[in-house]
Parts: C-alpha cells; structure tokens; sequence
C-alpha cells in the first residue's frame, strides 16, 4: 500500500481534494499521513480511517519516509523543501498544485482526461513529478478537449472572468465584505422604490473610491467593478497568468516544437469559486457546426453541451450553474462573421474541482493503480 503524505490539507484546494478522496473512497486504497507547517502534534483529520498526529512538514526525515507526498501547501513551501527533498536521495512521487515546478523538464502538468497519453509515457520513463496545471488551462482544456485532440486548432483567443477563489480564501472574504459594503451604504435608499437610481448609483460610486473600503487583498474595488489583471507583469505585457495559457497548454498537450498560439487578457470579476472563459478559436479549417459540437461534447464525460440559445444559457452556462460540480458547461457556439473558420465559444468551470484539486486526486489513483 503507497505511504501517501499530505501537505496543505486543510487550506481550501486542500480541503476540496480531501471530500474528493472520501467521496470516491481513495484513503481505503493508501496509507495516509498528515503534515502540518503550525500544528504538529495535533490530531489529523476525520478522514474514516485512523491517521497519526500531525507531523512537522519541514521534516524531511519525516517526509522521505513517504512513497508519495501531495502538497497543496503553496509555491512558497514547495521552493523550501523540494529540491532539498530531492537533493537528499528522495525519488518518490511529489504531486503538487503550486506553479513553481510546472514549467521544469523533470515535471509533468497533469490532466489526465486530456493528456492520459502525455502521463503514461512520463511514467514509463521514470518521471516523478506530477504538477496540477493553472486553473483556466486546466478548466479551458477540459471544454474543448475535443478539438485539440483532433488537431483543429490553428490558433485561439481566450478573454477571461476569473473567480475572487483564484486569489485564495481571504479574497473571497474581501468580495464578500465588499459587496455587504456597498448594500449597506445604500440601505434606506435602495428599500424605498420611488428613490432615484442615479443617487443610489453616486453613492456606491463614492463608497467604492472610498479610503476605507475594504480593498487590502486585491487592492482595488472588486464588487460592483473589475480588475483587468491578474498576477505580475512580464517583459512583453502580458500578465503571468496570461502567459501560463500559452505555456501550459502546449506542455500539458505535449506539443513540442509545434505549439498552437494561445493568448488572451485574464480578468478577476466578482464571481465567488467559478472561472468563466469566452474564446475565439480559429480553426484550420471550415468545420460544420454539428462536427464541432460533438467532437467537444464527446471529449470526456463532464463537458455539457449547452445549446445556443437564451434560455439554456442563463441557465446552465454560469457560475451559478457550474460551482460546487465537476460538470464544465461549453456554449455559445456559433461561427463568428469573420468566415468559416472562425468559431466562439465561452465555458464555465470550478476553479477548486477541475481548476485544482481533481487532477490531483487523479494522478494520486493513477499511481495507486500502477
Ligand atoms: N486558490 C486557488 O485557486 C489555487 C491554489 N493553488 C495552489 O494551492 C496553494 C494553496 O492555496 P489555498 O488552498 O488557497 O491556500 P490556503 O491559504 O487556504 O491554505 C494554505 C495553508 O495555510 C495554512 N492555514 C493557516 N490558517 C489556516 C486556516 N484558518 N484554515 C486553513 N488553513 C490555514 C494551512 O497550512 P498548515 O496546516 O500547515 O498551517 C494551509 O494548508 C496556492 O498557494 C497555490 O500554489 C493552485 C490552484 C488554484
Ligand atoms: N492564478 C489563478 C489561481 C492559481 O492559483 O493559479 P496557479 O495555480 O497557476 O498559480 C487565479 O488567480 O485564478
């Protein structure tokens, strides 16, 4: 039975890939072991079976003792301990959801229902690093998996509305904190019908460019406004998290020396844990709509074809609709006016299930089952 260590658990991806592993029964399979960076000693988790007192996360005696480590803990904790764990003659398998390791030759970015192939063959020749990919690569390819696998793409735009969730748990606070914020500055207005919107609108306005409105994590108003960036800013102006889309994406399909131009503008919105996505794809060739719709809809068992019209979308192509699922509603598909070739697409997904902690709670059976 694999000696499986778990670092991070109960952050929020943490806490999401633990109701994954109890959902689908995965700690009956394994021996597992908690780790903690601030609670060592204190008991571990109510996972159904019996786990030690939490060990110290830093101790890498502790930690080579393991077949398997998975950390949602964050880059910072994997930079501290990972190449020393290496160093040390550790050569079990370190699966992890932070970006430090993704773009290294030794690690694979795992998505199993799209590059199950990729996966094998890294196992096959000994590779031991397992990498959760970011969540919009990970959430986008899920949605037109389909259209990759059957070399459609000539090149694709990808405008995002990324969830407060993207940035971690004190930002949802802060959306929330907000949102409560602006309704509260308006109270007595807004339960009167007959005041006047454009009042009520002045006030929020002022509220939000208010001193003390509560912007100590994102910085700057969310609720009731946007932020067009998303992490740090790169040489060629694109944000880091616009950057990943290409990068990733190519490596998580094994691409190689022929990539498929990806880019895009990534946009934090007031959504609570669900990233949205409309794309532009340019096709290499003039594809009827009904071969486009199957080929994403047959891709993999949690694509939803939502059909083109008003009243499925609003229903089933949002946030709302895709939040606390594993299900990755695709729709808005139509051919654009620029020809043929040209197709729009928009898709929703959890940016904790998909967009994290399921490809983790994959890879994990993957190697349960080797
Ligand atoms: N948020 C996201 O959308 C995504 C995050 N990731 C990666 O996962 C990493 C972790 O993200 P996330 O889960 O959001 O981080 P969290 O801040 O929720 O958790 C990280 C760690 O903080 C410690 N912690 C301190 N106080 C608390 C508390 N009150 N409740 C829970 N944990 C606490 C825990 O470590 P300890 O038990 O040791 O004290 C926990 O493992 C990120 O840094 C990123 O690398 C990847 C994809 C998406
Ligand atoms: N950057 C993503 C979340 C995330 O953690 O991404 P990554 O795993 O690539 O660091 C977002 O803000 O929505």
């Amino acid at each position: 039975m694999l000696k499986v260590g778990f670092v991070g658990w109960r952050g929020m991806v943490g806490s999401v890939l633990m109701d994954r592993l109890q959902e689908d029964g995965e700690f009956k399979g394994i021996e597992p072991v908690f780790f903690t960076t601030s609670q060592v000693g204190q008991p571990g988790p109510d996972i159904g079976v019996d786990v030690p007192a939490l060990k110290d996360a830093f101790d890498l005696d502790a930690l080579k003792a393991l077949d398997v480590i998975v950390t949602c803990q964050g880059g910072d904790y994997t930079k501290k301990v990972y190449k020393d764990l290496r160093q040390s003659g550790w050569n079990g398998y370190w699966i992890d959801a932070a970006s430090t390791l993704r773009m290294e030759d030794e690690a694979t970015i795992v998505l199993d229902p799209v590059n199950r192939h990729v996966i094998d063959a890294q196992l096959a020749r000994g590779a031991k690093t397992f990498v959760g990919g970011n969540c919009t690569v990970s959430l986008m390819l899920m949605g037109l998996g389909g259209l990759f696998e059957a070399n459609m793409v000539e090149w694709m735009t990808s405008m995002t509305y990324q969830a407060a969730s993207g940035s971690g748990a004190k930002h949802m606070r802060e959306l929330l904190s907000q949102m409560g914020d602006l309704r509260d500055s308006v109270v007595t207005d807004l339960a009167n019908p007959a005041s006047a919107i454009l009042e009520i609108d002045r006030q929020v306005t002022a509220r939000m460019r208010a001193g003390d409105f509560p912007t100590e994590n994102f910085t700057a108003p969310l609720a009731g406004s946007l932020i067009p960036w998303i992490d740090s800013k790169l040489e060629n102006g694109q944000s880091r998290e616009e950057w990943k889309g290409f990068v990733e994406t190519n490596k998580i399909l094994g691409l190689g020396d022929n990539p498929v131009p990806i880019d895009g503008l990534c946009v934090r919105i007031g959504a609570m844990r669900s990233h949205s996505q409309a794309f532009t794809i340019k096709l290499k060739q003039d594809v009827p709509l009904d071969e486009i719709e199957e080929r994403i809809a047959k891709h993999n068992d949690w694509v939803k074809l939502i059909p083109n019209d008003k009243e499925a979308t609003i229903a089933g192509l949002t946030p709302t609709a895709a939040t606390g699922t594993l299900d990755i509603p695709v729709g808005r598909l139509r051919k654009l006016n620029m020809g043929g070739e040209y197709l729009s697409a928009f898709s929703v997904g959890d940016q904790l299930l998909w967009g994290a902690a399921e490809p983790l709670k994959r890879m994990l059976k993957i190697l349960r089952e080797q």
